[in-house]
């Protein structure tokens, strides 16, 4: 189809005719080149400048290569010194009396990306010329996709990787696929679960990752496999996988040895050990540390990363789930082997609509710590509700962990620059699946195309990324691109503020997480209910986490410490995630708690309303098909913001018995219809 959702943002179409002539007519590589990432680049740009040309292209030449194996790009005297073995540079010479594009770097990746960012350029009517290299080393999707193709909190269909027909048939998917990610600069992919199963490690399931790694090698991706720990005991049938053992250690090693013969540039493992049931070091006795150590060990002589989550809340500190994973980590800092990076959750619960920064962060300086960031949207709506993601990791990314002072950000902790490690990466667990669109709806691509963008640079504007992805994906016209970003940008407060307004956290439906269900707290484990979090009862509502409670602000630094302390400084946004107030607590503006709480649902509500009619004024702009598809998702999304907002106000209101606020609607329902809602064929659930 001419307007197909499948092409995600590399939609290569004919550019303004006053813009066509500007396209290059020709590409050059050197007759020699082999590297097949430049001749990925050079084939992605005679694609592109046919169809960006219309036919009508011939605005010069553009020369691809490195200086190493290109005479041409040598002769130019390039200065490429700061851009490493990923950056690139475009620029407009002239040669011979004739201008010329070139896109030059050190090796073949940094070309690949510099072909995509002249692409780029091209698309949204910018000047072509740009310097860039990626901040961050390891630039990474997680599949938490099964082996039988279900996807745990997938909500765009089955896992693409069709393990079944693997290696006999790729699916023409996976090249598609790869060029989307290297136009972001997304440099590896973790195929399969952190909730991993043995067999991913067995020959035949290695044979299947090969095929995938051919694939994707062009394109300068890495394939990587999250390892399930108890392998050598299912596989190996050892007795034992304690770390230390002599035994394990053999068997892992013959095991990397194995996988490095049939994925030689394979990327390494992904661990979640000892987290909701996953085996662990800790079964042993052990420490984390030596856990992932014991795998880097054997990795090592293959130049392969371990990234070992420290998504962990059992066992310690049982009194509040936010401090669990630093209470355990962080007196681990230092101990981990030099090729292990700590992978880390943006928060310290679990990829909610708002979490202050995790406490981690900062706080392991001899460690080189990964983010984390979901996508996917698990508590956020599914692929159903608009809610554009870049501002969320963007926020996180700026957050100050005074770790060495003010300006000691998030994201300079991830790129390394805080505590000097060259070993660095960003995570983001993938949305994709086998919908025709990708990722289960339009606006989702831009929440993938916002994690690979900032994952090259942790400081880009949210809204930069927004614009262009728009620009990209739909038009560029600014009577379009500027009301669109306006609405991503605005999207993730709305969400915010109808599910888990004022730092509420968590209060979702048990099990598949859509949907409100503050009521729940009858579930075997304490931290998995609702009521939990919110701890409200008849005189007020949020989780005491001062000193005077669990003391988690006790785990940030100085200054952040002493910000989320008191409810004066801590703000509105993170005001019930770290304080437990009476309804009564009287709010910067003079109104209760209560009466805010009930402002900020309705304004979440109001806010939906408003993007469905700013995006039927948008009409004209999109074809039908995109058009439609995101209107009625707006409509639900309208509808079930109205839930959230009128089972929450319901629920608060049973324990509280207040009025409503002046104007503000009583709930639709009494609160025994939302408690009565049932979905028990949610989407992505774990299994
Ligand atoms: C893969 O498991 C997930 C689990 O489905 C999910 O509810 C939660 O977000 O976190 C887990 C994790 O991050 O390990």
């Amino acid at each position: 189809a001419a307007e197909d959702s499948y092409e995600l943002w590399l939609r290569y179409r004919p550019l303004p005719a006053a813009a066509r002539a500007g396209v290059p007519g020709a590409v050059a590589v050197d007759p020699a080149e082999r590297d097949a990432r430049v001749l990925a680049a050079r084939d992605e740009l005679f694609r592109a400048f046919a169809a960006m040309s219309g036919g009508m292209g011939g605005g010069g030449e553009v020369v691809l290569g490195t200086p190493a194996t290109s005479a041409r790009v040598r002769a130019l005297r390039l200065d490429l010194g700061d851009l490493g073995d990923e950056g690139y540079l475009v620029r407009r010479v002239m040669t011979g009396g004739r201008p010329v594009t070139v896109v030059a770097a050190n090796g073949g990746a940094g070309v690949l990306y510099g072909a995509f960012a002249l692409i780029r350029r091209l698309q949204l009517g910018r000047p072509v010329e740009e310097r860039s290299a990626p901040k961050v080393r390891l630039r990474v999707l997680n599949h938490w996709d099964n082996l039988d193709r279900s996807v745990e909190r997938g909500y765009a269909g089955q896992s693409i990787w069709d393990w079944w027909r693997l290696p006999g048939h790729k699916d023409p998917r996976y090249v598609d696929y790869a060029r989307a990610n290297a136009s972001l600069g997304i440099n590896g992919t973790i195929l399969n679960n952190v909730n991993a199963k043995a067999d991913s490690l067995t020959a035949p399931y290695l044979a299947k990752a090969a095929a995938v790694a051919d694939v994707l090698r062009p394109y300068g991706m890495k394939v990587y496999l999250s390892a399930r720990f108890s392998a050598p005991i299912e596989l190996g049938g050892l007795e034992t996988a304690d770390p230390l053992d002599p035994s394990v250690q053999a068997w892992w090693r013959a095991k990397a040895d194995e996988i490095y013969r049939v994925i030689p540039d394979f990327g390494g493992f992904l661990v979640k050990a000892n987290s909701e049931g996953q085996p662990g070091p800790r079964d042993y006795g052990r420490s984390h540390a030596d856990g992932a150590n014991m795998l880097a060990e054997a990795l090592r002589p293959h130049g392969g990363a371990v990234m070992w989550r420290a998504f962990v809340y059992q066992e310690t500190d049982p009194e509040d789930r936010a401090k669990q994973a630093y209470t355990e980590f962080k007196p681990q800092d230092g101990r981990f082997a030099p090729n292990v990076l700590v992978q880390v959750k943006n928060g310290p619960i679990d990829f909610q609509p708002r979490e202050p920064f995790h406490p981690l962060f900062g706080a392991m300086p001899r460690t080189p710590l990964m983010l984390e960031f979901q996508i996917t949207k698990e508590y956020l709506g599914f692929a159903t509700h608009l809610v554009y993601l870049g501002e969320l990791f963007a926020e996180t990314l700026r957050s100050d962990t005074y770790a060495r002072g003010p300006g000691s950000t998030v994201s300079r902790v991830v790129d390394g620059s805080l505590d000097g490690h060259r070993l660095t990466g960003m995570a983001g667990v993938a949305n994709i699946g086998s919908d025709r669109d990708w990722t289960g709806s339009t606006f989702d691509q831009a929440n993938w195309y916002a994690f690979g963008r900032l994952a090259w640079d942790p400081d880009a504007s949210a809204r930069t990324v927004a614009a262009e992805w728009a620009g990209l994906t739909f038009t560029t016209d600014p009577a379009f691109a500027r009301p669109v970003a306006d609405l991503m940008m605005a999207s993730r407060q709305a969400m915010v503020d109808y599910m888990t307004p004022l730092g509420l956290a968590h209060l979702m439906g048990t099990g598949h997480h859509h949907g409100p269900a503050p009521w729940v707290s009858d579930l075997a484990r304490p931290e998995w209910n609702p009521a939990y979090y919110h701890r409200a009862d008849a005189r007020g509502i949020g989780f005491d986490r001062t000193s005077k409670g669990s003391n988690a602000v006790g785990q940030y630094a100085g200054p952040a410490a002493r910000r989320f302390a008191r409810p004066e400084t801590t703000g509105e946004d993170h005001l019930l995630w770290f304080h437990h107030l009476p309804w009564d607590h009287r709010m910067p503006g003079g109104a209760t708690l209560w009466e805010t709480l009930v402002r900020r649902y309705d304004r979440g509500v109001a806010a939906v309303a408003g993007f469905r009619a700013r995006w039927a004024g948008l009409r004209p702009f999109v074809d039908a098909e995109r058009w439609s598809k995101t209107a009625d998702l707006l409509k639900v999304q309208e509808e079930e913001a109205r839930w959230w907002r009128d089972a929450s106000v319901a629920y608060w209101r049973s324990l509280n018995g207040r009025a409503l606020p002046p104007g503000s609607p009583e709930p639709a329902h009494p609160l025994e219809y939302y408690k009565a809602l049932r979905f028990p064929y949610a989407p992505g659930q774990a299994h």
